[in-house]
């Protein structure tokens, strides 16, 4: 279920969200449009992208601008950020939220897979941040919301380049929030625990799987993309004036 609450100084706010074309990211993409905020995307799955961007802009008369790109490109990354802001204005809210969750045994890790993994899972976090930055200072401020997962906290074993990621993604989130700081930057890191998107139920979830860890959750419901918005919108609204360098968890309570 989507939220029910509006923050007023995201209307109009010029809000980039990398993989926004699938899974959380969708809901993010909605969940932004439904506040009246002006978003882009960057993403590589071209169906998924140009079908939630036809269906938004049918149900909410706004469309949001998705920009095809692979993120391991960092000059294209680059070059998808200022398309961002030459058609929205300087990005006030940028949303680190792409990932690649392939599961992966440690004797068969390659330099090629663990660099491919770090490409995608940590790497463009950085330049984002440093495509958005300057634009941020000029507006006075803004919010920089990166995804880590908690499974690096409850010794998921499956992926422990995806996990070594998601870690330091904390490091990324906690220095560059020293740094940006004085330039009215916030710089914060979500977690989620298990969400069930599309491709969760298509690769990873079994019947057990989930019983049991909703079993471990204290609110016994399964967790849903559109569970994670709410938490972003008040990361990214100037209701979390003051709160920067933190990782919020919203895992049901996973105990
Ligand atoms: N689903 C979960 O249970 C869960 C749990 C913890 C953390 N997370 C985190 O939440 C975020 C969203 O997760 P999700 O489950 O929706 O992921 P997902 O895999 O379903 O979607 C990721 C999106 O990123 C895009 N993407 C992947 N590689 C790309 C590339 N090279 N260039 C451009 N776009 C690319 C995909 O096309 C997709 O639209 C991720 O950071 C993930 O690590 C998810």
């Amino acid at each position: 279920m989507m939220p029910s609450a509006h923050f007023a100084d995201l209307e109009g706010a010029s809000v980039l969200i990398t993989g926004g074309g699938s899974g959380i990211g969708a809901a993010l993409t909605e969940g932004f449009v439904r506040q009246g905020a002006n978003v882009a995307f960057v993403d590589i799955a071209d169906g998924p992208s140009t079908i939630l961007a036809d269906r938004i802009e049918k149900e909410f008369g706004k469309r949001p601008l998705y920009l095809k790109t692979d993120l391991r490109d960092i000059e294209a990354l680059r070059a998808s950020a200022a398309k961002a802001a030459e058609a929205h204005g300087d990005v006030t809210v940028l949303i680190n939220n792409a990932a690649w969750d392939e599961r992966h045994a440690v004797e068969d890790v390659t330099v090629e897979f663990w660099d491919n993994n770090q490409a995608i899972n940590l790497r463009p976090h950085f330049f984002t941040a440093q495509a958005v930055a300057p634009g941020m200072k000029r507006a006075g401020g803004g919010s920089i919301i990166n995804f880590t997962s908690t499974s690096y906290l409850i010794n998921h074993p499956d992926m422990p380049s995806y996990t070594a990621a998601k870690a330091g993604i904390l490091g990324l989130t906690k220095g560059l929030a020293g740094k940006l700081g004085v330039d009215g930057i916030r710089v914060n890191a979500i977690a989620p625990g298990w969400v069930i998107t599309e491709r969760q139920k298509e690769l990873w979830v079994t019947e057990q799987a989930l019983a049991a860890h909703v079993a471990k959750q204290c609110i016994k419901q399964v967790m849903q993309p559109d569970d994670i918005v709410g938490t972003v919108l008040f990361l990214a609204s100037d209701a979390s004036r003051m709160l920067t360098a933190q990782m919020l968890i919203v895992d049901g309570g996973f105990l």
